[in-house]
């Protein structure tokens, strides 16, 4: 079964859209992207493409390659305090000169839309989250969408990054799952993936994820967005090699990217809610 993100994120941004609309919050995102990656703003460009689409209001703010670190807090800075802004997005990677942990942890933990302020991370791994990051938490949703049961489940995931593995691990854990975590350092890596019944691959390796290290009728969830031989876009798994192998498998691209989007949608609905101090959301 291939596990279909994008049809699902449409989806899911349909239902989002009404409830938007119904809420009459008019959400606001604000997007800060420092330097003209090419690639960081495509993924910008596709969130305001989003954001317009559900009724989001969106601004993009876009900082020079040679800003500085205060420079990019002096913008955060701003931003959380101004009233018309519900959540912040600080497009990562930030170039070498930025202090990336001290960006992060200036975005004000109830804007703070990604989930990577340690407050919301805290949150996360003490089993009550606020903003889990977009894309694990995607992932969440698309193994909900689909019924595949978390509960007493193998799941191993395999990186160890702030913005996949470890809240992966901790939205696993949250649902029930028996959750290793594997990475550069890991001895006996293919034995560790061939036990998952549930198996996240977030290396960043093209084809990476070989059909001898699943287990048959495995769920396989592919985080990777990597570039094959012919520069095609591809994940960590050798799709037409696992496909057969695996019970359920997320295509790339189609999968894990369409459903970050759309959660980020859903948390930047979640701000504009807790902005109005609405008690039927907890902080
Ligand atoms: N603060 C921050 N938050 C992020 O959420 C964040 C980030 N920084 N930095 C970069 C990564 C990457 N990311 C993706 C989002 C959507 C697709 C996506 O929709 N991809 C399409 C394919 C698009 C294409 O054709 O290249 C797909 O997989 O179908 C991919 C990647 C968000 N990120």
């Amino acid at each position: 079964m291939i596990l279909d993100g994008k049809a699902v994120s449409e989806k899911r941004l349909e239902i989002l859209k009404e409830q938007i609309e119904e809420s009459r919050l008019y959400p606001r995102l604000a997007t800060v992207i420092v330097g003209t990656d090419p690639a960081s703003q495509m993924y910008v460009r596709m969130k305001h493409r989003a954001c317009e689409r559900v009724g989001i209001g969106s601004i993009g703010i876009e900082l020079p390659e040679d800003a500085t670190t205060e420079r990019v807090l002096e913008t955060i800075n701003r931003l959380n305090n101004d009233p018309d802004i519900d959540g912040i997005l600080v497009q990562l990677p930030l170039p070498a000169q930025v202090d990336t942990t001290r960006v992060i942890e200036a975005v004000a933990p109830e804007k703070d839309v990604d989930g990577f302020h340690p407050c919301n991370l805290g949150r996360l791994l003490a089993g009550s989250p606020v903003f889990a990051p977009c894309t694990p938490q995607g992932i969440m949703t698309i193994l909900k969408e689909y019924a595949i049961p978390t509960a007493g489940q193998r799941a191993v995931v395999v990186g160890r990054s702030i913005d996949v593995g470890r809240p992966m691990a901790a939205l696993l854990l949250n649902a029930d799952a028996t959750v290793t975590i594997c990475h550069s350092k890991t001895r006996n890596l293919e034995a560790e993936m061939r036990s998952a019944d549930i198996l996240i691959s977030a290396v960043g390796r093209a084809k990476f994820v070989k059909p001898d290290m699943v287990k048959e009728g495995a769920t396989v969830i592919d985080v990777g967005i990597n570039h094959d031989e012919q520069g095609k876009l591809c994940g960590d798994v050798d799709f037409e090699a696992v496909r057969d192998r695996a019970g359920a498998i997320t295509p790339v691209p189609g999968g894990v990217g369409p459903m970050t989007i759309a959660t980020l949608m859903e948390n930047t609905f979640k701000a504009a809610k807790l902005r109005t101090c609405d008690s039927t959301v907890r902080l």
